[in-house]
């Protein structure tokens, strides 16, 4: 019987950027090298790695934004930079993203009920009530009231408004939304419920996530597999969260130790002790209710 087709594949994927401006005249910035992965249905990869190791970059090619030189990427059986722009504009609407700066990524001038139901205007023949009442669902799925819908991005707190930002992505119910430092500009108590949120989203709507972020600890909270980045290039992987105290590369060891236990009596102070810590901070944020 023939293996399950992944939800999405990247097949040797590689992109540069040419730096631009007096300073950088003709500097070629390799940002992801001959990338292969596949993620399946309801999984979360979590993308890791430092400033500049080209997550995000990975995070738009992905989402078939950010074309690559070289490589192909599938998402449901589609090269999305294929020549099928039917076929493409169909998935594209299964692919969604969630940015780390939710004021940035929503119009000022718009209501949030104005914002979540652009994608829907965009893509379905729902009229006013049906909208009206799609929008109502979407800021209840997400723990918001139906009348949010009426408020503007500055009446909302930063962790209200990246929910309104999640159920805009959500709207189209996406097979996989890539979410890139989605939480890194939230405190932790915050970035616990919004973690809580995803990870129930994930499994009342069937979807996968690439979860890209510097904190080893939120992607410890969501992820199912690692992938970790260096000069554009996956150094490591695991396919399991549960060997996050095998990883061995010098970048992911470096990640760990920047994982503070969120308890004194857990600061032992050695890598694998920390990587331990990494593991479990998500159980002792929720234990004593933060
Ligand atoms: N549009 C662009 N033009 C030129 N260089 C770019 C462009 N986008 C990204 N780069 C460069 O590509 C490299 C990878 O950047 P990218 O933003 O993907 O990294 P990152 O791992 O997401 O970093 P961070 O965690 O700081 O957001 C960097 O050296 C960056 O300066």
């Amino acid at each position: 019987m023939a293996a399950a087709q992944p939800l999405l594949e990247l097949r040797d994927v590689s992109k540069h950027f040419h730096g631009g401006g007096i300073f950088k005249q003709g500097r070629k910035v390799q940002a992801n090298k001959q990338i292969s992965l596949s993620l399946g249905v309801r999984e979360c990869l979590g993308l890791v790695g430092e400033s500049g190791s080209g997550k995000s970059t990975l995070g738009r090619v992905i989402l078939g934004i950010e074309k690559p030189e070289s490589g192909e990427v599938f998402f449901q059986g589609v090269n999305l930079y294929g020549k099928d722009k039917a076929a493409i504009r169909q998935v594209r609407r299964d692919l969604q993203v969630v940015f780390q700066d939710c004021f940035s990524s929503v119009n000022p001038r718009m209501t949030a009920g104005a914002s979540i139901s652009e994608p829907l205007e965009n893509y379905t023949r729902l009229n006013y009530r049906e909208q009206l009442r799609t929008v109502g669902e979407l800021l209840e799925l997400v723990g918001l009231n139906p009348e949010d819908a009426y408020k503007y991005p500055h009446q909302f707190s930063g962790g209200q408004l990246q929910r309104v930002c999640i159920a805009r992505a959500i709207s189209l119910r996406p097979k996989l939304i890539v979410l890139d430092e989605a939480v890194s500009s939230l405190d932790v108590v915050v970035q616990k419920q919004i973690l809580d949120l995803l990870s129930k989203l994930r499994e009342e709507l069937d979807m996968s996530y690439v979860f890209i972020s510097h904190d080893l600890s939120a992607v410890a909270h969501l992820a199912d597999r690692l992938a970790v980045m260096c000069a554009g290039e996956i150094v490591e992987r695991l396919d399991t969260m549960e060997d996050i105290h095998c990883l061995t590369h010098p970048v992911s060891v470096a990640l760990l130790d920047a994982v503070l236990p969120a308890l004194p009596e857990n600061r032992a102070g050695t890598v694998c002790d920390i990587a331990a810590a990494a593991k479990t901070i998500g159980e002792e944020r929720s234990s004593h209710g933060i």
